[in-house]
């Protein structure tokens, strides 16, 4: 049986700011320069899912991408899209929304909605070369 990665794109716009708790004001300014800036700053974010899989043999598809599409609006999109990630997205008020954390965020949240274990990779373009990769490891 053949094994096929199928991706899905998705583009989305948010604003952010990097901060961590744990730090002192000054730390934050050294460590996130222009990135903790009070009044946050926005990107337009890039995100590629991965899922893997053998080809169903009757419908010819390991994923019917109006289902990935679906998923990817659903579980990731509406919930970042225009917004304020630090300020109006629940889970990034405790977690500073690197590209980092945000790969794995929105690997949990896409692995719930799409089940059986095909998901295989989150991409996610914070500018056009700054890329963050999760394969749940
Ligand atoms: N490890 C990480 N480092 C940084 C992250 C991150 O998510 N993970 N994020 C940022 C900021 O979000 C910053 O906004 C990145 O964009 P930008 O400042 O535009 O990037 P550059 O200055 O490198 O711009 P170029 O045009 O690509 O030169 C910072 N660090
Ligand atoms: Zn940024």
């Amino acid at each position: 049986m053949a094994v096929v990665y199928l991706t899905r794109r998705a583009n989305f716009s948010s604003a952010h700011r990097l901060h961590s708790p744990e730090l002192s004001a000054e730390e934050n300014r050294i460590i996130f320069g222009k990135c903790n800036n009070p009044n946050g700053h926005g990107h337009n974010y890039t995100l590629e899912v991965t899922v893997r899989g053998e080809i169903n043999p009757v419908t010819g598809m390991v994923l019917n991408l109006t289902e990935l599409k679906k998923a990817m609006e659903e579980a990731v999109i509406d919930e970042v899209d225009h917004k304020h990630l630090n300020l109006d997205v629940p889970i990034f008020r405790e977690i500073n929304p690197t590209a980092e954390n945000m790969v794995v965020v929105f690997w949990k949240l896409l692995e719930q909605r799409l089940k059986g274990g095909i998901l295989h990779e989150v991409k996610l373009w914070e500018t056009e070369n700054n890329v963050a990769v999760y394969r749940g490891e």
